[in-house]
């Protein structure tokens, strides 16, 4: 039999976004997907080589608008638009069409507590019974056979990953779980913001979204899922005057004999085999630094000074693991392709 060897035929909406822009990145080198359509809002019409010159030698289509596009010659589409658009969006695509979504919109299951957290009764709860979580290393036997991936967003996974081996395992308590992130500023997206300005972000460092981020949820509904009861966290995280990368501390109280070794023996087990997932050798600390650009998510657990603590982190390139490669690999599930598929980005140094 001869492979199958028909391009995926892919749409990218908010391609002039950050996230967009990390898609097209990838998948120009993708072996198995053909860009077909890309959109903008305000820079509809524009060539992407306006927008994005590091791209401008690709053979890109032109910027337009989602109301201009003809879906009958698309396979898939990635949905990198903001938080809140994307659902009445998605609700209007014909139903033929995979989506992998990189918003919020579809990753909490429960209406209700999407609703408490985003403001607004949700606007196509039908698709949002319908999606699947698309934490891959995780989750990957529910993505195979999906139609609508809501990809995770970057906080959540940097902090699921990390925690959901120990909670599987039994070995944390799981009413004492801190996490501290700490994220670049591409995080907050492209638009302009007073609060992303060079001279409100540069040599400094603040919490925000303090006991409030809607991150939370997402990751208590994803422990809450491994440890087979409700478990919430204290989440707070941090904007860095740095462009990309999250890192996590992640502080725990383990059971009664567990040891900071067995953490580590947990996910080392738990990711045995995986391209993406990487346990540290032991005492060595993740950076961002060293996942610049990939789609790596390297982690480690250390034993605290503090009897039966332990500190456990991670670290992930927010525009890559933490969204459009993580995004890359969903689609890869989808279609039955190596996940390592247009992924094999070594991180960039310094
Ligand atoms: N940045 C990150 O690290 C991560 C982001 N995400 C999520 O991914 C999604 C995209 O994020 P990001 O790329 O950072 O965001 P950006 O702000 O950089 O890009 C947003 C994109 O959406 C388009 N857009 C904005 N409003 C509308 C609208 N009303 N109708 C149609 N298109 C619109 C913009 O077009 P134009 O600029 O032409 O107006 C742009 O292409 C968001 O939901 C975000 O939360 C998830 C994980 C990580
Ligand atoms: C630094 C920064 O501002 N980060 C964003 C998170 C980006 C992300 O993953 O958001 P979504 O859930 O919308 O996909 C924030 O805190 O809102």
């Amino acid at each position: 039999m001869t492979p199958d060897i028909t391009p995926i035929r892919v749409a990218v909406l908010g391609a002039s976004g950050y996230t967009g822009a990390e898609l097209m990145r990838l998948l120009v080198r993708h072996p198995r997907t053909s860009i077909r359509v890309l959109t903008g809002e305000r820079q509809a019409g524009k060539p992407v080589a306006e927008v994005f010159p590091h791209l401008m030698h690709e053979d890109l289509p032109r910027l337009c608008r989602i109301d201009e596009v003809d879906w009958s010659g698309i396979d898939l589409v990635f949905c990198a638009l903001p938080h809140g658009t994307t659902q009445e969006v998605i609700a209007g695509l014909p139903a033929t069409l995979k989506v992998v979504d990189l918003s919020a919109d579809f990753r909490l299951a429960d209406v209700e507590t999407y609703a408490q957290w985003y403001g607004h009764a949700h606007r196509a709860p039908e698709l949002q019974r319908e999606a699947v979580y698309g934490l891959c290393e995780i989750n990957r036997q529910g993505v195979r056979g999906a139609r609508l991936v809501a990809n995770p967003g970057c906080y959540p996974t940097a902090a699921q990953l990390p925690l959901i081996p120990l909670l599987l395992r039994d070995l944390v308590e799981t009413d004492d779980i801190i996490i501290d992130a700490k994220s670049g500023v591409s995080g907050a997206g492209r638009d302009a913001k007073q609060a992303n300005l060079f001279g409100e972000v540069a040599e400094g460092i603040h919490a925000y979204g303090i006991a409030s981020h809607r991150h939370a949820p997402e990751i208590e509904q994803g422990l809450s899922l491994a440890a087979g009861r409700t478990v919430m966290v204290n989440f707070t995280p941090h904007l860095m005057p740095m462009t990309r990368g999250i890192l996590t501390s992640i502080y725990v109280r383990m059971k009664p004999g567990v040891t900071a070794a067995d953490l580590r023996a947990a996910l080392a087990e738990q990711y045995a085999g995986e391209p993406f997932a990487k346990v540290l050798p032991e005492g060595v600390a993740p950076q961002t630094r060293h996942v610049r650009g990939s789609n790596l998510c390297l982690m480690n657990a250390f034993a605290d000074r503090l009897p039966g603590r332990a500190i456990v982190l991670s670290a992930i390139d927010n525009l890559v693991k933490g969204a459009s490669g993580q995004a890359i690999q969903n689609m890869n599930l989808l279609y039955g392709l190596d996940e390592r598929t247009g992924l094999e980005v070594v991180p960039l140094f310094p």
